[in-house]
């Protein structure tokens, strides 16, 4: 892993003596092998995750490297929470599984890494599992001279459809953030608006606002419930009816209330309404689904593929909204996009900043590729991002527009990452504040 720190950079075999990797020499391990012969002399020769922090948030990528010289392909691995803990699964877990084998059996060596855990699934495992997936298919475009999406069988529309979000501390000001989005060319945006102490999730709060309260910097739900209609009242009349609309829950109403403010929503037709509940309450998104007039988009704190399979089986979601790399990857993504195919169901993928370019291209591949497809979620990465990460798509009038290069199109500049390192508990300083005025926690 190379980190920027010095004192956090393991490259493997860090003081454990593995049974196949010694002296930072890497070598196959026999049992991981193929019991096939490959078609030519291609190997893997390398796995190794990068994490730099180039806009703030730290960003986790695989880098695999092949026998033939130049050879070599790009995962997203990024769950900016635990960073560490992927990096070390790819480098001293993962990666010397896959020394030896011939790049092209995707879905063997996946399914190798996945079961060879035994316990499975999860984010860190799956992001490290999306890493290396991601990286199989960025190695697959460059062989076959072609980008990912033609690999999946060609596009099916032009571009992504894509959203940014607004979020102020008041409603005027959320709407203003909104119309130069529009202004600039977007036709959707996700409007959250800010409140005392915390602020609602996605915009700002002012400290101590509920004074004299146990906790007087916490979220007040039912301020929450009055607060959101107003937004979106406010939004159509200044907005107008042409803009989509959406709004993120973030997960922190019981199945009561996001039924209620759903209803209460339903004049505003908003594209999406998204994580009503927690994901520990999804068994009973079929009945908050039934009751919401306005879709429902759910699913980017999964971390199985099973679980994102029964979501869509069992009638949860009308978009649903991975974090590609938190299921595993391409190959298990594109299942759940045959699925949802299938049965009807829209994808809307997540894919703000804590989604490595690497990510969002693979994102953008599934989008163009699947008539399930119905929204994206955008991201204005900044410059040092690009610099970072040659490639990095750009949107255009609000539409994401896959790369014609080979894989994924996008490349690493190691030296530069180095220059970004990342810093721990971003995110945990956040959660750990979301609490209600009476100090108790609530899902963030
Ligand atoms: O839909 C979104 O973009 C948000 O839910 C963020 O992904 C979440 O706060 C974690 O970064
Ligand atoms: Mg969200």
């Amino acid at each position: 892993m190379s980190t920027g720190r010095p004192d956090r950079v393991a490259p493997h075999g860090r003081g454990v003596v593995d049974a196949g990797v010694q002296d930072g020499t890497a070598q196959a391990m026999a049992e991981t092998q193929a019991p096939w012969p490959g078609r030519d002399g291609l190997r893997i020769t390398g796995v190794r995750a990068v994490v730099t922090a180039p806009e703030g948030v730290p960003l986790v990528v695989v880098r695999v490297d092949t026998s033939e010289p130049g050879l070599h392909g790009l995962g997203c691995a990024t769950f900016t929470q635990r960073f560490m803990a992927v990096a070390v699964t790819v480098d001293e877990h993962v990666g010397p599984m896959l020394i030896g084998r011939h790049p092209a059996d995707i879905e063997d060596i996946t399914r190798m890494v996945h079961f060879s855990s035994y316990w499975r699934n999860g984010p860190v495992l799956n992001s490290a599992l999306s890493g290396i997936d991601q990286a199989l298919w960025d190695i697959a475009g460059k062989r076959a001279g072609m980008p990912v999406y033609e690999l999946l069988g060609g596009r099916v529309r032009a571009a992504a459809d894509t959203y940014l979000h607004a979020g102020g501390a008041t409603v005027e000001e959320t709407l203003e953030t909104a119309g130069e989005i529009l202004a600039s060319g977007y036709r959707h945006v996700r409007l959250q608006v800010g409140a005392p102490g915390l602020g609602h999730y996605g915009a700002p709060g002012t400290a101590g606002g509920y004074p004299g309260r146990p906790y007087p910097d916490g979220w007040d739900v039912q301020r929450y419930l009055r607060d959101t209609p107003a937004l979106f009242e406010r939004a159509r009349s200044v907005l107008g009816e042409e803009p989509g609309l959406m709004h993120d829950v973030h997960s922190r109403l019981t199945p009561k209330q996001a039924v209620a403010l759903a209803r209460r929503l339903e004049p505003y037709r908003l594209l999406f309404l998204e994580d009503p509940i927690a994901p520990e309450f999804y068994d009973r998104l079929p009945e908050v689904r039934a009751a919401a007039p306005m879709p429902i988009a759910a699913g980017e704190q999964l971390g199985s593929v099973t679980d994102a399979a029964r979501l869509v089986r069992e009638g949860g979601v009308d978009l649903l909204r991975l974090h590609v790399s938190a299921v595993g990857g391409l190959t298990p993504a594109r299942k759940l996009v045959a699925l949802c195919e299938l049965a009807g169901v829209g994808t809307a993928w997540h894919s703000p900043a804590d989604v490595s370019p690497v990510g969002a291209a693979a994102n953008v591949a599934l989008d163009v590729t699947t008539p399930a497809f119905q929204i994206q979620e955008g991201h204005v990465y900044g410059e040092a991002v690009h610099e970072v990460f040659p490639g990095t798509l750009r949107p255009r009038a609000g539409y994401l527009h896959p790369s014609d290069a080979p894989g994924w199109g996008i490349e690493l500049d190691e030296v530069l990452a180095a220059r970004y390192p990342p810093v721990t508990h971003l995110h945990e300083r956040w959660a750990a504040r979301v609490r209600r005025p009476d100090g108790g926690l609530e899902a963030p």
